[in-house]
């Protein structure tokens, strides 16, 4: 590192969220502001109102950033979400049962349409599609009768609200009874996954050389595998959207 530049690298809600954390101007070259689209917006804060630039790193288990495919701590959330998922599927085998498994993700469906492919789901509710209460029916109608389970996915953001809400309404409309799992708060934490640590190590790296060749208020990605800055408001700005072969093949794969 070299000496003129002084870097924080510091988890922005640190930064932004302790009233009890004095910011030095005359210390302070630069930011790396590690988070999700809250801490993008407050490093965007800080440079307009404190002329104080950042580079930004995405981590957030909703994956919902645009300019980088992966997010650091999707890939661990998806496979904590995948390792209940596979439990409930043992005793919705067991019990005969129907069961919805509601996965974290307040305006996004990543985490339910990988949970949901991985975990075999029937059927997966996310917030960028309208769920279809008919497909559902015939879903659990059963177009396979060697099945003695199902599982549906529910992104805790779909546009119904959530799990509960749409357990309630496929048995008020088609009586199939049920069972509701809300994984939560344990999809966050935990010891990453190598894919994750990879991520962060490459982001991590990447953050340093572009503040060293003079880049702010950028966020550092990983677009097709290749390294890629994105103008920080441009992350929470632009959608980021789902991708639509997994979409497709999750649909191919509920039959
Ligand atoms: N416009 C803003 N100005 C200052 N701070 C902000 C702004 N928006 C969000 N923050 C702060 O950024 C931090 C992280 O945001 P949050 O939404 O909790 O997480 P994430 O970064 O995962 O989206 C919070 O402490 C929040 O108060
Ligand atoms: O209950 P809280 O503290 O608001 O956290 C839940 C929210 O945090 C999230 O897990 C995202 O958190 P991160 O962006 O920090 O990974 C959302 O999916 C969820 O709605």
């Amino acid at each position: 590192m070299r000496n003129f530049l002084f870097i924080f690298l510091l988890f922005a809600q640190f930064v932004l969220g302790q009233s009890n954390f004095k910011i030095r101007n005359d210390t302070l070259e630069a930011l790396v502001a590690i988070g999700g689209d809250g801490t993008f917006r407050g490093a965007v804060a800080l440079y307009e109102e404190h002329g104080i630039p950042s580079v930004g790193i995405p981590a957030t288990i909703d994956n919902d950033l645009y300019g980088t495919d992966y997010t650091i701590g999707y890939d661990t959330a998806v496979n904590t979400a995948l390792e209940s998922i596979d439990k409930i599927r043992d005793t919705a085998d067991a019990h005969d049962r129907l069961f919805y498994v509601e996965v974290m993700g307040r305006t996004s469906g990543f985490i339910a349409v990988e949970a949901g492919i991985g975990g075999g789901a029937e059927y997966i509710a996310i917030p960028e599609e309208q769920t279809d209460y008919e497909e559902i029916r015939n879903v659990l109608k059963g177009f396979r009768k060697d099945k003695t389970s199902s599982i549906i996915i529910v992104a805790e953001g779909d546009e119904e609200g959530g799990a509960f809400k749409i357990a309630k309404k496929v048995k008020e409309l088609y009586g199939f009874d049920y069972r509701v799992v809300v994984l939560g708060h344990i999809q966050r934490g935990g010891a990453p996954s190598a894919r994750d640590r990879i991520l962060a190590s490459k982001l991590g790296v990447a953050a340093v050389e572009a503040l060293i060749n003079g880049k702010f208020n950028v966020m550092v990605g990983e677009v097709k595998g290749e390294i890629k800055l994105t103008p920080l408001k441009e992350t929470f700005g632009r959608k980021k959207e789902l991708d639509p072969y997994l979409l497709k093949i999750a649909k191919i794969l509920s039959i």
